[in-house]
């Protein structure tokens, strides 16, 4: 069976989703895109030579008798209509973070999908299926390093333009970290704090850059994050778990080492898109296979999303207050805990 796929934002990363269904993954072929840029949403038809009607909105797209699945790669704010209407249509959905810009927003989300009765949604937390992150996860679980008492972490963007402002450095950017982190260690957010380094001369006006945040888990792990969106130097992701009995450490994403001109060196990648290329073609392959095998996605829920976004208003608030806030959950639904929130590769 293949799962014709209707694309909401051809921008950045719809098109790249695009090219990995039509080139590299199996089982799921394009059949309809959108965008409010309707010259993008055809173009992204010839740039990858797609048999796919061009639709001028989601709600026509999500109504096309043909899509069994939609794909929302729009920017943020209009995420939860285009997943909503999806819900409502009985359409299977695979949504980019954010799932909605607000908590709220997200308990919509999860409210019509219970309604619904069965899961249709999946959020685009690709790092769950990054090679290094599954082994970290290996690790923490089988107790290699005994009990996860604290992990440093650091997020590291080259650059970002002058709409970039300081609350999305937790909305954008933090939010993989939110996510990938208490899956790691199996435990929920009870409280979070950011705090200003001195600020790089490299970011603009409207934005504090670096920032510290520092999440307190249920059981009393404590975790910072930098973020740094003007490194200049590379795209970095870093996660090193300190455990009881030892340490496990994300592995560097590998490059040839190499001897040139007196220096020992090797290559640091530019952007997210090389960075986690493996993940997002596993995550998408396992929701297209999980579909067809089980009747439902597999990977991080709505429940998921709702999660990040209550963490990150919560990082947000703190921004603003300069204090500790704490993270305040609704009570996981049954439907939730299935256990098939987690990835396997
Ligand atoms: N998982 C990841 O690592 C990752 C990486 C990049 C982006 N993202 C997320 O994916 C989303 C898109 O990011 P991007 O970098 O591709 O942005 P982008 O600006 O390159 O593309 C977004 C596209 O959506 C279109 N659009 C906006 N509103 C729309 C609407 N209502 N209906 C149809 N089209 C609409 C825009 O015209 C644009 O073409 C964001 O939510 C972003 O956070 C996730
Ligand atoms: O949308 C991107 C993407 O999510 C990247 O993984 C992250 O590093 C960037 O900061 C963000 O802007």
């Amino acid at each position: 069976m293949t799962l014709n796929i209707g694309v909401i934002g051809t921008g950045a990363i719809g098109r790249e989703h695009i090219k990995r269904i039509t080139n590299t993954l199996s089982g799921g072929k394009i059949v309809a895109v959108t965008d409010v840029n309707q010259e993008s949403a055809k173009q992204a038809v010839e740039q990858y030579g797609l048999d796919a009607a061009v639709y001028p909105d989601d709600v026509s797209l999500v109504a096309a008798n043909d899509v069994d699945a939609v794909f929302v790669t729009s920017w943020g704010p209009a995420h939860e209509a285009s997943v909503l209407a999806a819900i409502a249509a009985g359409k299977y959905v695979f949504c980019e973070k954010p799932l909605a810009t607000t908590a709220e927003g997200c308990m919509r989300i999860v409210e019509a999908e219970m309604k619904h009765g069965k899961r249709l949604v999946q959020v685009g937390f690709m790092r769950r299926y990054d090679s290094g992150y599954v082994q970290l996860k290996e690790a923490i679980d089988n107790k290699f390093i005994g009990e996860p008492l604290l992990i440093h972490c650091a997020h590291r963007n080259p650059e970002v333009n002058e709409m970039y402002t300081t609350d999305m450095a937790i909305s954008d950017t933090l939010v993989h970290e939110i996510d990938v982190l208490h899956w790691l260690v199996d435990d929920d957010y009870k409280s979070v704090q950011v705090l200003f380094p001195r600020k790089s001369k490299y970011a603009h006006d409207n934005l504090r850059d670096p920032q510290i945040v520092i999440l307190e888990t249920h059981s009393g792990i404590i975790i910072n994050v930098e973020i740094s969106v003007n490194c200049q130097y590379g795209y970095d992701i870093q996660c090193e778990v300190v455990g009881e009995d030892g340490i496990v450490k994300l592995p560097e994403f590998q490059s040839i080492t190499y001897r040139k001109n007196a220096t020992l060196g090797s290559n640091i990648l530019v952007d997210w898109k090389q960075r986690f290329l493996d993940a997002y073609d596993a995550e998408l392959q396992d929701f297209m296979d999980s579909i067809k095998t089980t009747g439902e996605p597999n990977g991080p829920t709505a429940w998921d999303g709702y999660i990040a976004q209550v963490t990150a208003d919560a990082c947000v608030k703190s921004q603003q207050s300069g204090g500790k806030e704490e993270v305040v959950l609704a009570d996981k639904p049954d439907f939730y805990k299935k256990g098939l929130e987690t990835a396997s590769l």
